[in-house]
This record gives C-alpha cells, structure tokens and sequence, in this order.
C-alpha cells in the first residue's frame, strides 16, 4: 500500500479536492512549519458525502454482522501493521510525544477490534406477549446516517470512537476532523478502503470552514444522528442546530476533573496519578486533573514531590527521545495556559514548578504547579486544557467534595486513598460519569467513557457504545390464534 499521508478528502470512496480546489494549511506545532496542504471543503463536498451515505447505507445495513465485524478487525489490524507510520504522523500534525501517538494507535484500533466483536451482540428480544394470539418481538436496528464531527487532541482515537460502533450497527457515516488535524483521519480512511469498507460506508470532509460543513450535515434531514467530541459551547451550538431534524445524539463534552488527595492515601501513588492524569498529551485530554484537592495534612508534602517529579517532565517535540511535554495545539491554547498561569499568580498562587513559556520558545510551555490555588481563580472555572497543576486545599471530606462537584461538568473525575469504606463513599457522591480511584488514566474501550452534568449525553465505548447507533423497533404478531 502506497503512503498514508493523504491530502484530498475522501467521499463515496474516492479521494477528491473541494470543488473550488481550495487547500488549507496542515501545521506542525513544534515547528511552525506548514507540513501538507489539504482539501478544503465546502457545503457542496458535505452534501455529496451525505449522498453517498445514503447510497451505501442500503447496502451496509443489509451485510451480516460477521461480514461487519470482519472489515473492523482488518481494519484493526492494517492500523496496528502500521502504527509507527501512523504515530509519527499524528505527532506531526498534533505534538504529542511519539511514545503517547503509539500509544493513541493502540487504543483507535482497540475500538475498531472492540466493535468487531460487539457487532455481533446487537441482540433484540421476544417478550410474553400481553395476548395469546399475539407474539412481541423486538428488534435493534441501524441509525442510519451519521455524522461525526471530532477534536484534534486525539485525532485517530475520537473518529474510531464513533466510526467503530456505527459500522458495527450497519450505519453509514461522514466525518468531519479538527481543522488542526486532518491528516490523521484521512490516514484511517485510506486503511479503511484497504480493509474493505465499501465506498461511501465512510467519507472524511476536509475543512477550515466548520460552521458551513457541520451546518450542511445538521440541516440534511439524511443525516439521522450526530456523535460530536468537542467543547461544551460548541456541543450546545449543534444540539440547537439538530432540533429542526430531531437527530438522534452522542455529545462528550468539556471537562474540570477533580483530583482529590487524602491524608491516608499513598503519596508515592497519589502523585504518579497525578502526573499520568494531569500531564497526559500536555494536559490536552477531555479527562485531565483540573483541579488538584489535597487534604491540609499533607499538602505540603505532596506539593513539593509533585513540584519535584514535574520539574522531571522533559519538555521537547514529539519526535526527541525522552520528550514527555509537547508543545500546545495553536496559539490560541497557549495564550490560555499564558492567561490562567498569570490570573493564579495575580490572585495569589505560589509557583512551584515551571510557570513560564518554555526557553525553546513556539508553542512549548513549561509544566507548572501552582499552590494556594482557591474558587476565585479562572484556571477553577475554565479548562485549562494545558498542563498547569494547580493545588487546592481541603480540611474534611465533606469540603472536599463539595469542592470537586462546584462545576457545571461531570466528565471525570479521582481520589486517592486507602481506606475502603471511603472510597465507596466518595465514589458514590462525586458528580462524574467516570471515577478512578488510586489512579490517574481510566479510558479504555471495554468501559461506558462519558460524562454527567455539562459534560455530554450517552457513552461511548463498551457494550453501551453500539447502543448510541441502534434504534428499538418493537413488532406485534397478531391473528395468530390456534
Ligand atoms: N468528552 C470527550 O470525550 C472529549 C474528548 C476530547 C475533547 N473534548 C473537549 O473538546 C475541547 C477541545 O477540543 P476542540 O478545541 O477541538 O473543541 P471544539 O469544540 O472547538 O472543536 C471540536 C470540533 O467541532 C468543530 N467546530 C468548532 N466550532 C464549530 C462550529 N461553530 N460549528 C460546527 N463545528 C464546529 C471543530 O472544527 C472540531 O472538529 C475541550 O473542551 C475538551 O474537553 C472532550
Ligand atoms: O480528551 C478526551 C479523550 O477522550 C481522552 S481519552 O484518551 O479517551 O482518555
């Protein structure tokens, strides 16, 4: 197979510029530089894309679940033959450490592989029957049309998140990738066609113009439900754009995870949790620490072996070996880590690691740790989406929840402690769609990933993932008496 790196769109199985043969930059945010050049769509590209969904999806939805579940696991496979092109690819286009777009592949495929196996448990059900003439039999059936519309800080791992299950269900679907990060997305879609999905059953639309694409998709009655990974204002945007069609809908959100730290928990775990939770892809995950809480006893022990193992973090572009910091996104990132870092210090936060733009210059920022962090501070209000740390203090357990649970998300959220009947305790009141106790990462496919409050509808992953792409169609047998 020829080379990953692809620059036109991908609709109805062919590769194909916007219809005006506009291009817009791809950038390598360690550098700056411009590193490809791809098809910037428009309307009339979304519109085709939907058609030929349609077109497949009369076919697609007909194949058996192991014709289904096979294309998944190739598809799998070809990703996993080819997982350090695609990693150095995504770094490329995104920054993360080579060693955590590796890990990035593994955990893409591992949806696709998941949904191969789950496409075959779309199980419907016959129910006694209320009459006995009469059989009830239900049935799970596709969606239909998706459209998916993904972020750029996983960039392969939030479009298998959604193309996984949809085919797995028999839906169609068209996808339209973070504008920072398209040539991840089109690199899948190249090893889709290779694994055998027909044409159409996938499209990638290419573009800097989100708001004239994802209107296109949102106003095509076509277009039957919406799997959206992004911000929560932009989540609030297309849930009000999908109320004249009624789509069916999967949002997950934005984030302000709590990280609690108890006087009895083992500070060593306490802060390689932290630094796996918090420093994850520069702070750049949906499910970072946000909000650092640590019980008064221990604050300044933990703060100063947290300082000690931040200041550890090798801050370099994703290709250097060792490199655990990247740089941010966009400038626009940067300028947040910037604002919040200064309003913390205005209002009294004490830096103890890091707190400045990296001396490498561009979009690096040091990893910082803040102290004396309180409510009053932006960076307690906002995501900061960048890799800021800053520590909270709590007196009981009952504070320390209240705290954890002032904020209008509810994506995820950790403790650490050794006591039993605690941690039952505060799992239960901790207002998250997703908890991790004495740990700091918890995403995995075999698990319902998804947040409360603010923080998104339905989930993704697990067996509740290929629910989101199901409908429930009950059917009565009548006239059947002896
Ligand atoms: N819950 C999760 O699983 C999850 C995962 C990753 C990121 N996120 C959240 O996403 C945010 C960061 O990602 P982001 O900056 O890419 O979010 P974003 O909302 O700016 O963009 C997400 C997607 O929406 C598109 N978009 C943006 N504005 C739009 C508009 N007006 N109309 C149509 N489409 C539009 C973008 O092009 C992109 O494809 C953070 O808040 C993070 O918490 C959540
Ligand atoms: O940023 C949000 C992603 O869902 C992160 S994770 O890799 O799934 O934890």
């Amino acid at each position: 197979m020829d080379t990953l790196w692809q620059h036109e769109a991908f609709i109805g199985g062919a590769w194909r510029g916007a219809g005006d043969l506009r291009r817009f930059p791809v950038l390598d945010p360690a550098t700056g530089e411009t590193i490809a050049e791809v098809a910037d769509c428009g309307e009339a590209e979304a519109e085709a894309a939907i058609a030929e969904a349609a077109i497949a999806y009369e076919s697609w939805r007909g194949t058996t679940a192991l014709e289904r579940s096979r294309v998944l696991r190739r598809w799998h496979d070809l990703m996993m033959e080819r997982q350090e092109e695609l990693a150095r690819l995504l770094t490329s286009e995104q920054g993360k450490p080579l060693a955590e777009a590796r890990g990035e592949v593994a955990y893409a495929a591992s949806f696709l592989s998941w949904f191969a196996e789950e496409a075959r448990r779309a199980y419907g059900q016959v129910v006694p029957a209320h009459r006995a003439d009469a059989e009830v039999v239900v049935l799970k059936e596709p969606v239909g049309v998706v459209a998916a519309v993904t972020p750029w800080n996983f960039p392969l791992a939030m479009i298998t998140r959604k193309v996984g299950p949809a085919l797995a269900a028999g839906c169609t679907i068209v996808v339209k990738p973070a504008e920072d990060t398209p040539l991840s997305a089109l690199a899948l879609a190249r090893l889709g066609e290779a694994a055998g999905v027909p044409a159409g059953v996938v499209s990638i639309v290419t573009t800097r113009d989100a708001p004239s694409v994802v209107g296109a998709l949102m106003r095509s009655p076509t277009v039957r439900k919406l799997s959206f990974t992004g911000s929560t204002a932009t989540g609030k945007l297309l849930m009000r754009q999908s109320a004249e069609t009624v789509k069916r809908l999967s949002l997950e959100l934005g984030g302000n995870a709590p990280l609690i730290v108890f006087a009895d928990a083992d500070l060593d775990v306490a802060v390689r949790g932290t630094l796996a939770s918090k420093f994850r892809n520069t702070g750049q995950t949906c499910v970072c620490a946000n909000r650092i809480l640590v019980e008064d006893a221990i604050y300044d022990r933990y703060a100063e072996a947290l300082a000690e193992a931040v200041r550890r973090l090798k801050v370099a572009p994703g290709t250097v070996e060792g490199a655990a910091q990247g740089p941010l996104i966009n400038r626009a990132g940067f300028a947040k880590v910037e604002r919040h870092v200064a309003d913390a210090r205005a209002k009294g936060g004490r830096i103890l690691a890091g707190g400045q733009p990296d001396a490498q210059g561009g979009l690096f920022f040091q990893p910082t740790v803040i102290a004396d962090a309180t409510p009053e501070m932006a960076l307690a209000d906002e995501e900061t989406f960048g890799p800021v740390a800053a520590l909270f203090r709590f007196q009981t357990e009952d504070e320390a929840i209240r705290l954890a649970n002032a904020t209008e998300t509810g994506l995820s959220a950790y403790f650490f402690t050794r006591d039993l009947a605690r941690a039952w305790r505060v799992a239960r009141r901790l207002e998250a769609g997703m908890v991790g106790i004495n740990e700091g990462v918890i995403s995995t496919e075999v698990a319902p990933f998804g947040g409360v409050k603010q923080s998104g509808l339905g989930r993704e992953g697990a067996a509740q993932g290929l629910e989101e792409y199901l409908e429930t169609k009950y059917v009565l047998f009548g006239g059947l008496a002896a």
